[in-house]
């Protein structure tokens, strides 16, 4: 007889969605936490703590924007406690509600170090030392990631920070040189430079964010470098070290050489089965340092599922969600079909920028012919009421100018505006479904409507041609 139906490692998106899916279902179900605090990354070191401070540079941003109608300056030597006050609340309040649904759907709640003896056994130790033994039927892996140290970065978390550490700093940094261009990169290179701090983003690749659009990431740039962020592109970092003052000492590859008072290395991050001995279990990391599953999330050890960063991209805490609520179902026999192809990304930086299907490069070289239409939000009233002018939604559409194949958004509520278009493209509607609906007015949604009439305009004229 085993202890539990299902074994979940991990209270991250992942790890908690599979628990409470797997209880839902009437099944006996253990969910082991290392940490004090239930969560995972997403509450304590990635997505809930990066957006709280964002808001708080948005509402610094803001207010240099009027600074007709505000006196503004940050004082000087501002701690950062300060700018993140919210957080200690907006994460107790985050493993208060995740405590209070563990426990009403009965779920056992066991807090300690997880690793396999055998693909039905994982040994728990508590923080005391003491170890149970627990057999299961099923295990979900969900232990998330960590961040990369490339070894020319010494990361000490007082000078030279990565993602999980860059908000115990003390006092906002004067100047930070951010290592790396993708997502995370991106987030805080422009969080910070909203916050005024002299950013210096360094990235092997010629833009950052890669995978968007171009308008997004030319956009994203000029912004930055609007505020006064500089963006190095094809610079390789060869060495990072503290020069035991005051400075990080950043080399690069081609000579040149980086003085800033602190460092983030966000240059990417690994899969988390350190402690996990997954090999007891029969399980292995495959060459791209994650564990493989098949399209039913299932390992190569029948009993053992895995979901969320610890199975690789996207990396996403809204895809680990479903990719653990899917694991449970997999594991019950609850029909749930294999995960959807179409996830959108939302970046949020200082401008936040959000994409759903394809760009208009991908879109290009699929189709060849395509039609673009454009709604800049200062064509926008609801643009002009608030001050969001800077925005821009595109939408990608077929040759005939009928097929929505993507939509590409920059500027405030991106993140939430992408929803719209992904609903549209789901249910494959005509681009002119954005025309005959009626929006609430006025709303930055009006942009879809803008961006199909200019898609609807080039239809008319390309058929006026032919
Ligand atoms: C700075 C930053 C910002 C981000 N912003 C966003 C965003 O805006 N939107 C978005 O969708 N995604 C974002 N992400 C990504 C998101 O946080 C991750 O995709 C998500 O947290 C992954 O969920 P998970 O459940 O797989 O793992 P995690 O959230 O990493 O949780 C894994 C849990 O497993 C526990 N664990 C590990 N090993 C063991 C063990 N041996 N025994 C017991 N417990 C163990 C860990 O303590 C942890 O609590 C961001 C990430 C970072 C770093
Ligand atoms: N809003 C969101 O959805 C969100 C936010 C943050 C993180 N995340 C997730 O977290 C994951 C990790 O993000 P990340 O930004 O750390 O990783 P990443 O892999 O996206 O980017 C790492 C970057 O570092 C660069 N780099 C590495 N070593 C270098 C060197 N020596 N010199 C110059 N450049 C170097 C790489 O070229 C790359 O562009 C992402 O996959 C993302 O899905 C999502």
């Amino acid at each position: 007889m085993s202890d539990f139906d299902i074994v979940v490692i991990g209270s991250g998106p992942a790890g908690q969605k599979a628990a409470v899916q797997a209880a839902k279902a009437g099944k006996q179900v253990a969910l082991i936490e290392r940490d004090a605090l239930l969560g995972g990354a997403c509450v304590h070191r990635g997505t809930i703590p990066s957006k709280t401070l964002r808001e708080n540079a948005l509402r610094v941003n803001n207010m240099r924007k009027n600074a007709t109608l505000f006196q503004f300056k940050l004082s000087e030597d501002l701690e950062m406690a300060t700018l993140i006050d919210r957080l200690d609340d907006v994460m107790k309040s985050h493993d208060e509600y995740m405590r209070r649904q563990i426990d009403r759907n009965a779920i056992k709640r066991i807090h300690g170090r997880a690793r396999f003896l055998s693909p039905n056994e994982v040994e728990v130790t508590s923080v005391r030392g003491k170890k149970q033994v627990l057999n299961t039927d099923y295990v979900v892996i969900a232990t998330g990631s960590f961040p990369r140290k490339p070894e020319q970065v010494p990361i000490d978390h007082e000078n030279i920070f990565d993602s999980d550490s860059v908000l115990s700093m003390l006092y906002l940094p004067k100047s930070l040189a951010v290592l790396g261009g993708g997502v995370i990169a991106s987030e805080y290179a422009s969080i910070f430079q909203a916050l005024g701090v002299r950013v210096i983003m360094i990235d092997r690749y010629p833009r950052p964010l890669g995978f968007l659009d171009k308008d997004l990431t030319d956009n994203f740039v000029n912004a930055f470098q609007d505020m006064g962020g500089v963006w190095m592109g094809n610079s390789v970092v060869k060495k990072v070290c503290f020069d035991g003052v005051n400075d990080v000492i950043t080399e690069l590859e081609d000579g040149r050489t980086i003085i800033t008072q602190k460092l983030l290395c966000a240059a990417g991050r690994e899969a988390n089965v350190k402690d996990l001995d997954i090999d007891n279990a029969g399980l292995a990391l495959d060459e791209r340092g994650v564990i493989p599953v098949d399209g039913q999330l299932r390992t190569r050890v029948p009993n053992i599922f895995a979901a969320g960063d610890v199975i690789g991209p996207p990396s996403l805490a809204s895809a680990s969600m479903e990719q653990g609520r899917r694991a449970a179902c997999n594991v019950i026999g609850l029909e749930v079909g294999s995960m959807p192809e179409m996830i959108p990304v939302g970046i949020y930086g200082v401008p936040e920028l959000s994409s759903v299907g394809m760009t208009e490069q991908e879109a290009r070289k699929a189709h060849g012919q395509i039609i673009v239409g454009r709604a800049p939000f200062s064509e926008i009233a609801r643009g002009h009421i608030s001050g969001n002018q800077d925005g821009m939604l595109k939408l990608v559409c077929d040759a005939e100018g009928r097929r929505l194949l993507g939509v590409q958004i920059v500027g405030e509520e991106a993140t939430e505006l992408i929803h719209i278009g992904q609903m549209a493209l789901l249910s494959k509607s005509d681009v002119d479904i954005f025309v005959e609906s009626i929006f609430n007015f006025p709303t930055l949604a009006e942009a879809y409507r803008v961006a199909a009439l200019a898609v609807i305009g080039q239809r008319a004229r390309r058929n006026s041609v032919y």
